[in-house]
């Protein structure tokens, strides 16, 4: 009797698995029970690009990929991601929650996973601060354009044997810092941006692996004997960076000036905001939480991927000798000396924005874009899709669609420019993604890559060291994308 009730059950969960719980959604791999399709994720298919080409194959441009237990509705097609993710952006603004996520961040807070109102306001509140840096008092050049002249400088001190991939975090890295908290990475605070960017890789390392994807969907995994050191090592590292985030945030705290308005960074700014908050419930949605939140949020996705983008550019420029000759002769032709080159030279580097745009295409820094939800019930590809469901705009097959960019895997910035040399406008080039979700530091992210790479080129002669004469272009994965390291060596041009 209790054999025939246990077979029963067994039957009604295959049954659930392979049917029911399948049957309104767009078809896609058979879900294993707990795994879901990560068993996909072998590691011949990574960095994913394949995985998702080969379910887009096989099952149209529109299908489930089950992250364990969360089915996630996943659009593969440029037509249908603009139709639907831009000309009816409102419906794609939703986040899902994840439990390890919600409990580390001990709620949905910040920027990247909260939605609602707390989505809406915060997002703003960082644009404000964001464009008023930026556009009003163009601050933001100034930062960038420093951490450029500090760049150079230490390439000059190395010559001969050098990373840049280093040097590239440490930049990239104080101008994030120097926004969120006002001052930048030399050698007397070195340790604890490298302290940061141990537990940032770290965490991203791990929940790049499937088995970190089964314990953002399970967190109780985390209690089994082998699995709890895996889960101490992405809570831990999470955690480690919001205490330092907080300690900076309290440190400021103590010396604020209430009586002035203008703030010189964005916690100041984040601070005078609650204070003005201070007797609504939960400060208004300025909480201290939200604010730690909000740092991690700005400082890991400012950092790394902007980071790894210009390193991956660096490497496809050297690979690829007649690319690094145009370069040069641009920047001879149209800028002719070793003077700094600001934005207002942007215009005039056509070549230099195409290698940029090129490099972020073939860098394809997310094989896995984030997932948003649906907000009502909708029509997409001919498939009925809930409100709520999760939902992927995959922007990295449409980087890497032939149709779209033929041989997509070879790296050529002419794609980007017209028969007259000017820039094209391509609106399939989306590595900040699209819609309102799309990437809230887009413009910072624009400034830098052309201000550190064009000046970079601009100053110095810049070869593989005799080491690693052809290095790899294999990613390391992470969430988002790593070129190998390689070591170069330079010469000044002027
Ligand atoms: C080359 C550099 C960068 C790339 C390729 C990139 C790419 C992306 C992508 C693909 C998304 C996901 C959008 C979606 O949900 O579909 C995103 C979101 C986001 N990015 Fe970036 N990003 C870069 C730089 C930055 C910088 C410098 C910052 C901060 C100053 C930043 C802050 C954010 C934030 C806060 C979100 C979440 C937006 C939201 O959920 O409303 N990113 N980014």
């Amino acid at each position: 009797m209790i054999f025939l009730i246990i077979f029963s059950l067994f039957l009604l969960y295959i049954f659930d698995l392979l049917y029911w719980k399948r049957r309104n959604l767009p078809a896609g791999p058979t879900p294993l029970p707990i795994i879901g399709n990560l068993y996909l994720m072998t590691d011949g298919v990574k960095p994913g690009y394949k995985m998702y080409q080969n379910l887009k194959d096989k099952y149209g441009p529109v299908f489930t990929f089950w992250l364990a237990n969360l089915p996630m509705v996943t659009v593969t097609d440029w037509k249908l991601i603009k139709q639907h993710f831009i000309k009816d952006g409102a419906n794609f603004v939703g986040r899902p929650e994840f439990p390890i996520n919600i409990e580390i961040r001990k709620g949905p807070y910040g920027i990247v996973e909260s939605h609602g109102d707390r989505w809406v306001q915060q997002r703003r509140f960082a644009l404000h601060i964001l464009r008023d840096f930026g556009l009003g008092k163009n601050l933001m050049e100034e930062k960038v354009l420093s951490e450029v002249t500090a760049m150079i400088e230490s390439v000059q001190k190395n010559k001969e044997d050098i990373d840049l991939q280093n040097l590239f975090d440490a930049s990239v890295g104080s101008v994030i810092n120097n926004l969120l908290f006002g001052y930048r990475y030399d050698e007397t605070n070195m340790e604890e941006f490298l302290e940061l960017k141990s537990l940032m890789n770290k965490h991203f390392k791990q929940t790049a692996e499937p088995i970190g994807a089964m314990l953002i969907m399970y967190p109780w995994i985390g209690k089994l004997p082998i699995l709890s050191g895996y889960k101490k090592i992405v809570t831990d590292s999470w955690e480690g960076l919001l205490k330092m985030f907080r300690k900076q945030a309290e440190e400021k705290l103590a010396t604020i000036n209430y009586d002035s308005d203008e703030y010189s960074d964005y916690v100041e700014a984040f601070l005078k905001e609650r204070k003005k908050h201070e007797h609504e419930e939960g400060y208004g949605g300025y909480e201290m939480e939200q604010l730690d939140s909000v740092c991690f949020d700005l400082w890991v996705a400012g950092m790394e991927t902007t980071s790894n983008t210009l390193y991956w550019s660096l490497l496809y420029v050297l690979l690829n000798p007649k690319v690094l000759e145009r370069v040069y002769e641009e920047l001879d032709t149209k800028i002719g000396s070793d003077r700094i080159i600001t934005t207002t030279d942007r215009p005039n580097l056509n070549y230099i924005n195409a290698t940029i745009n090129e490099s972020q295409r073939l860098a394809n820094l997310l094989p896995m874009n984030i997932s948003r939800t649906t907000a009502c019930d909708l029509e997409i590809g001919g498939y009925s899709i809930p409100k709520g469901t999760v939902i992927t705009p995959q922007i990295c097959t449409v980087l890497y669609d032939p149709e779209i960019f033929p041989e997509p895997y070879e790296f050529r910035p002419e794609r980007f420019l017209e028969s007259d040399g000017s820039l094209k406008k391509v609106e399939e080039l989306v590595p900040f993604s699209i819609g309102k979700r799309q990437c809230l530091g887009e413009g910072l992210a624009r400034m830098e890559l052309f201000l550190f790479f064009s000046n970079l080129f601009n100053k110095f002669h810049i070869q593989f060291h005799e080491s690693n004469p052809s290095p790899t272009i294999e990613k390391d994965c992470g969430v988002t994308m790593k070129a190998k390291n390689f070591r170069v060596v330079v010469k000044e041009r002027h």
